[in-house]
């Protein structure tokens, strides 16, 4: 067979990680050649400004699905939680693979843990999600704006001006950078975002072959959790630009979904939690569970946006 599968990427060092990772899978499982489109995405492009200002995290996607349509590529890789929870019609997510770990790192140069830090400590992150957990335990912090990939970042944070930062685990063990990382923050007490550490493949939704055979790199436990997750940022509206968190954990046949709200961008206000747990047989399971998540923040007084 001369078939060729072409992969497009984010030229960034974690995309193309993930991308590479993709193909080495599809080459020995498969035995097909396979080859990367790196583009640059006008996410990548703003990333030094205010993302959710620009139009959310569609960004990172939208030029990827754009050399799907053109047929320059078959697959796009994404990291789940900057895909959007409603896709055009003319594509569709063929699978979400196992899960890395899901959790924040703390990142510091000076100290090793988030309750380590003394008073009013400069922590680096535009993560809402971020920010508004780490307030509602520390109040005392101040919370700056850190933008750009990883290493980015972690430039920003060597070059002082942060006592820490928080980032996502699973992208600094991919890139070899797990060194870095002082702490992780436990999994209900920094929640992470709906998808944080999985990946998805995302094809043209008339490409019912190729879909079919992804299922062979799908991991159905980490695609109901997901699903579970995604369904209540898909309930609430969420966004970049909204402070929600939710993840979802697996004991025996039961998810356990854990969800955080904070209070709007610049408005102050308690931060909302919620667990729903329950069987999770298939997504429809997962989905119903994702909706009594969200309906038990909004019952707390979350608001949809306008
Ligand atoms: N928001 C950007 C982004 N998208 C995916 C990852 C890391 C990998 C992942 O969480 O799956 C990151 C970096 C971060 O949030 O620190």
């Amino acid at each position: 067979m001369s078939e060729i599968l072409r992969i497009a990427t984010r030229k960034s060092r974690l995309a193309l990680w993930q991308a590479e990772h993709v193909r080495d899978r599809l080459q020995n499982e498969w035995g097909v050649q396979v080859e990367l489109v790196p583009l640059s995405t006008r996410g990548d492009e703003i990333l030094d400004r205010s993302l959710s200002k620009v139009g959310g995290k569609g960004l990172f996607v939208k030029e990827l699905e754009v050399a799907l349509e053109l047929g320059e590529a078959d697959l796009a890789v994404h990291s789940l939680k900057d895909v959007p929870m409603a896709l055009p019609d003319a594509f569709a997510l063929a699978c979400v693979m196992e899960r890395e770990d899901p959790r924040d790192a703390f990142v510091s140069p000076g100290f090793a843990k988030l309750d380590d830090l003394p008073q009013g400590a400069k922590v680096g992150t535009s993560s809402l999600r971020r920010a508004s957990q780490l307030k509602a335990r520390r109040p005392d912090l101040e919370i700056l704006p850190l933008r750009g990939n990883l290493d980015t970042r972690l430039r920003k944070l060597d070059e002082g001006g942060f006592d820490a930062i928080v980032l996502a685990a699973a992208g600094l063990k991919r890139l070899e950078l797990g060194e870095r990382i002082r702490s992780h923050f436990a999994l209900d007490e920094l929640i992470p975002c709906a998808g944080q550490g999985a990946l998805g493949i995302e094809v043209r939704a008339g490409d019912h072959a190729l879909r079919e055979r992804l299922a062979s790199l799908a991991h159905q436990p980490t695609w109901l959790a997901c699903a579970a997750e995604r369904e209540v940022s898909r309930r609430l509206g969420g966004s970049c630009s909204m402070p929600l968190a939710a993840h979802a954990q697996w004991q025996g046949s039961a998810l356990f979904l854990n969800v955080a709200l904070g209070a709007p961008e610049g408005e102050q206000g308690a931060l909302l939690r919620a667990q729903v747990s329950g069987p999770a047989a298939d997504q429809a399971a997962a989905e119903a569970l994702g909706a009594r998540a969200a309906q038990a923040l909004l019952d707390q007084g979350a608001q949809l946006p306008a």
